[in-house]
């Protein structure tokens, strides 16, 4: 039984990272094939449990970092469970940035597992992160059934793509007024931030980047999978404004011989985009390129000659997320029509502010969400609003799965044009 729920002192912190599986060498995530993360090899590998100097370098890490906020649950004294949120912005529709709790590493040990743990320490987490003023939380959902209770619902999205480099070739284009460079670990290192910075700036789900993000970058070998390499476009003035890390791992199998994992690819504009891809879909000695943590819309697919080279192996969630502070968070994104809703929310047990009927006005300049007595023109269950809220789902399948209920004719209609964002909620890197 839990007696206690709370943030973890400084010299309990070796105990509260026991409980985790990542720190214990257990699983910490649904099986999956090797074929989903990339290459021929299993990714992740198998960790051993960590030593005591490792528990020492994590929470020395972790408490000097004002962005994590570890909770833990006891159990007579004893640590049982584990999680914590890190504090980050999140880019939302309309290219504005919301403060999030990104909740992560969970975990509670096996013999007080199905007792509320987990629960009590969802709500506590909730509860800080409004009193920080995050109005939002995501998360990574280990297995998919746990965190829809919560209020969770997936709301970015990623793709694993093959493409046979034979099948593969580009449409004609104007000439590249850029280049191509290959660089080592420590140039990419500074190239990242620069790149990512753009992208973050327009697309929907991309996160702020946390100190020393791009520092594990190396050019030293990961086992068979080979060294990462780094490959930059530079536009005309010698800026960098494109990159990709890949690997050519090694396959002890023929059929999977001659694969080019793509693990990253960012670009700020279409001709590095273009060039970058252009050499890594026609690099000697490979035959296959994977890529395997993709956005759902990639515009490669219609620069290639053969649009169906482009095969999509596998399209899952990645980033879940659950409203906490409606009014809040639907006042900090923009809407892409302009117009107005009543809805009722009345099924938030741990957030229990966001129940009652809101009034949500979107003009050009202007978004106000306000309590209204007025009748709704629909009630919406709060899972499916923080799926709505990143704009990559329709709400008219979710009305259709009957998460959200209409009173008002048209209402739904209104909700799906209002809320849709015009790029594909997508984030390069979890937490
Ligand atoms: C964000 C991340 O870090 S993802 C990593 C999550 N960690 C893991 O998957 C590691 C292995 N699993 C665990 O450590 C634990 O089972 C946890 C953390 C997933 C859940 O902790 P628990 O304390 O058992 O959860 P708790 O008892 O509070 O459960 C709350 C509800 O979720 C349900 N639930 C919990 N885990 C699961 C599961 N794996 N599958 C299905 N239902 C689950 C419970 O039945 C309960 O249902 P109820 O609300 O209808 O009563």
């Amino acid at each position: 039984m839990v007696t206690e729920v709370r943030p973890p002192r400084r010299d309990e912190m070796a105990a509260y990272y026991r409980t985790l599986p990542f720190a214990n060498g257990m699983p910490s995530w649904e099986p999956a094939d090797a074929a989903w993360h990339g290459g021929p090899e299993p990714w992740p590998p198998q960790r051993a449990p960590a030593d005591a100097d490792q528990l020492e370098e994590l929470a020395a890490a972790d408490t000097a970092d004002e962005s994590f906020h570890p909770i833990a649950a006891f159990a007579d004294g004893r640590c049982v469970g584990a999680s914590g949120t890190i504090s980050f912005e999140v880019t939302v529709p309309g290219g504005g940035t919301v403060s999030m709790a990104g909740v992560t590493s969970t975990g509670v040990i096996a013999t007080h597992r199905r007792r509320g743990c987990l629960r009590r320490m969802m709500q506590a987490m909730f509860d800080a992160a409004l009193e920080r003023g995050e109005p939002l939380a995501m998360l990574s959902a280990s297995e998919g059934r746990i965190y829809g209770r919560f209020g969770f619902s997936p709301a970015t999205y990623r793709t694993r793509w093959e493409l046979a480099r034979h099948e593969a070739a580009l449409l004609p284009s104007a000439p590249d007024p850029g280049s191509l460079e290959l660089i080592g670990a420590a140039d990419a290192k500074k190239a990242w931030p620069r790149v990512h910075a753009s992208v973050r700036a327009h697309r929907v789900g991309e996160l702020s980047p946390l100190p020393g993000r791009w520092d594990g970058l190396s050019d030293e070998a990961d086992g068979t999978n080979g060294p990462l390499r780094f490959l930059v476009h530079r536009d005309q003035r010698g800026d960098v404004d494109g990159i990709a890390h890949f690997r050519l791992p090694w396959s002890p199998t023929a059929d999977r011989a001659g694969t080019l994992v793509v693990e990253a690819l960012e670009a700020m504009n279409p001709a590095a985009y273009r060039a970058l891809w252009g050499l890594l879909i026609d690099f000697d000695l490979t035959k296959t390129v994977v890529a395997p943590a993709r956005p759902r819309d990639e515009p490669l697919r219609w620069m290639l000659t053969n649009p169906r080279a482009m095969r999509v192996t596998r399209q899952t969630d990645n980033l879940w997320a659950r409203l906490l502070d409606v009014p809040r968070a639907l006042t900090q994104r923009s809407y892409l029509t302009p117009g107005e809703l009543r809805f009722t929310i009345d099924d938030d047990r741990m957030c229990p502010g966001n129940n009652g009927t809101w009034h949500l006005r979107a003009d050009d300049a202007v978004v106000t969400c306000l309590p209204t007595d007025e009748p709704a023109d629909l009630i919406v269950a709060l899972a499916a609003l923080s799926t709505l809220y990143f704009g990559g789902m329709s709400a008219h399948d979710l009305a259709y799965a009957g998460h959200l209920t209409q009173h008002t004719e048209g209402a739904i209609g209104q909700l799906a044009r209002m809320f849709r964002a015009d790029s594909e909620p997508h984030n390069t890197f979890g937490f």
